[in-house]
């Protein structure tokens, strides 16, 4: 690509403070050719700054000097030749140069903030911790603060939105998001090349670490050990430390006690799957923010038809989103079932009422007879109750259908049962508890 960054380069010295270029642009080194062009950023803060302020710029000014408009921006340097330099004995040895940890960092993704996280029930703590994280940073209340549950449910999310709010409040203030796997492997590269020392004095210099999925810390004894510590300095010099994991952290095999212990030591929230509202409320939401027209019905029916996971909502309405799109059809109800037809039916075959009755009976030490019979003492109608009511909630079945499964019983000793239950879950904190775990269960 010959002079064409230099080029960009000077002219973006003519058009930005001579601070930022200093800061910000000086720093990327440029490896292209008449096709494309990557720009490399010597961390992920110069590349997140870069890529959220001037890509624009840099987009137009290298299609004027290179001819391509082509331009990816990552954390690398430019690929070097190790100089080779005499050892002690006179041979000749390659220098190693230490890859810095941002290196191996993560995107920490601008989109994901708190205004676009639509709150329920299910993530309330969650939200409301990761908000005090973002707004008091390294507050003992919430420091280390771990956010944990079944996959898709909006952990990263949040992790990211209080990241985010950390760099708005102070845009000096250095978050290093990292997933689990990059810890591991820029652990094992400064093994390698000797520079374990440098690898931990990194943490030194970050306000706050974000740490994604540490399930994956199981069984890996020596990452573990190092996250160990690493951790203890973030922790003894009130730096916050956000973590998720895909459950509680007690609950994963393979992680050494005493970091379970340590873990544990902030505030530990669970993210549990959304309610039906909730979902309905997410999918029109994810439909503003795209711009697609989603009438409220297909809102509903996506909701009702798929309660695991977040995720796979929005994979839904993408779909549905881009085929509207591609055979110039609104999105109806019936677009929504013929497009999404063999979906919903898989969504559907998941959770049958049986299953309920077994995951539900088991969960309270009952056998399905007891939750079938007509005995009518508290420790068995609460149960059949909360069965009843999670059959409505989580299957097409209609009341009748659900009372016929319910050994007989009246559609209107359903209704009861569902609206009994909707109640308590607003005002009995035990109650709520066993609610999200069986959806949980039954979500798996
Ligand atoms: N309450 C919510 N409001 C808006 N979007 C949400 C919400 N919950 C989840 N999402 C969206 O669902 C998708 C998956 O969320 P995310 O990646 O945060 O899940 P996760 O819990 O970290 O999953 P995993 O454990 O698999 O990494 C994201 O696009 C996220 O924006």
């Amino acid at each position: 690509m010959t002079d064409a960054w230099p080029r960009c380069l000077q002219r973006l010295e003519a058009e930005f403070p001579a601070e930022d270029v200093h800061t910000w642009l000086k720093p990327l080194q440029a490896r292209g050719d008449a096709h494309s062009t990557v720009l490399y950023a010597p961390n992920a803060f110069v590349r997140d700054e870069v890529q959220a302020r001037y890509m624009p710029r840099i987009r137009e000014l290298l299609e004027h000097f290179a001819g391509t408009a082509d331009v990816s921006l990552q954390v690398g340097s430019l690929p070097r030749v190790p100089a080779p330099v005499p050892s002690a004995s006179g041979e000749l040895r390659s220098t190693t140069t230490a890859t810095p940890i941002e290196a191996f960092a993560g995107n920490m993704d601008s989109h994901y903030t708190f205004d676009n996280f639509v709150e329920g029930r299910s993530n309330q703590m969650g939200r409301a911790a990761a908000w005090q994280a973002a707004l008091k940073p390294g507050d003992r209340a919430h420091n280390p603060l771990l956010l944990y549950g079944g996959t898709g449910l909006g952990k990263t999310h949040l992790m990211f939105a209080a990241g985010n709010a950390m760099r708005q409040a102070n845009p000096r203030a250095r978050v290093l998001y990292l997933r689990s796997e990059e810890f591991y492997s820029a652990f094992f590269r400064s093994i390698q090349e000797k520079t374990s020392d440098q690898f931990k004095r990194q943490f030194r210099q970050i306000d706050a670490l974000l740490i994604d999925d540490i399930q994956f810390f199981a069984g890996k004894d020596r990452t573990q050990e190092e996250f160990f510590h690493t951790f203890n300095t973030l922790f003894d010099s009130k730096q916050q430390i956000i973590m998720t994991c895909d459950r509680y952290p007690r609950e994963v095999d393979g992680l050494e006690p005493r970091l379970k212990s340590r873990l544990a030591w902030g505030l530990s929230v669970a993210i549990d799957p959304p309610d039906f509202e909730t979902r309905a409320a997410i999918v029109l939401a994810k439909a503003a923010e795209r711009g697609t027209q989603v009438p409220d019905d297909v809102a509903f029916l996506l909701a009702k038809k798929m309660h695991s996971n977040v995720r796979d909502l929005e994979g839904a309405l993408n779909t549905l989103a881009a085929r509207a799109n591609f055979m110039g059809r609104a999105i109806t109800v019936e677009f929504a079932q013929e497009t999404l037809r063999d979906l919903l039916r898989a969504q559907q075959q998941a959770i049958s009422m049986s299953n309920i009755q077994k995951v539900v009976a088991d969960y309270y030490g009952l056998q399905i007879k007891d939750l079938l019979s007509k005995r009518r003492t508290r420790s068995l109608a609460r149960p059949r109750q909360v069965a009843m009511a999670l059959s409505k909630e989580l299957t097409e079945h209609s009341l009748p259908e659900i009372g016929e499964a319910f050994a007989g019983r009246d559609h209107t000793t359903v209704l009861h049962a569902c609206r009994q239950i909707r109640t308590l879950i607003e005002s009995d904190g035990k109650l709520r508890e066993d609610w999200d775990k069986l959806i949980r269960k039954l979500s798996e």
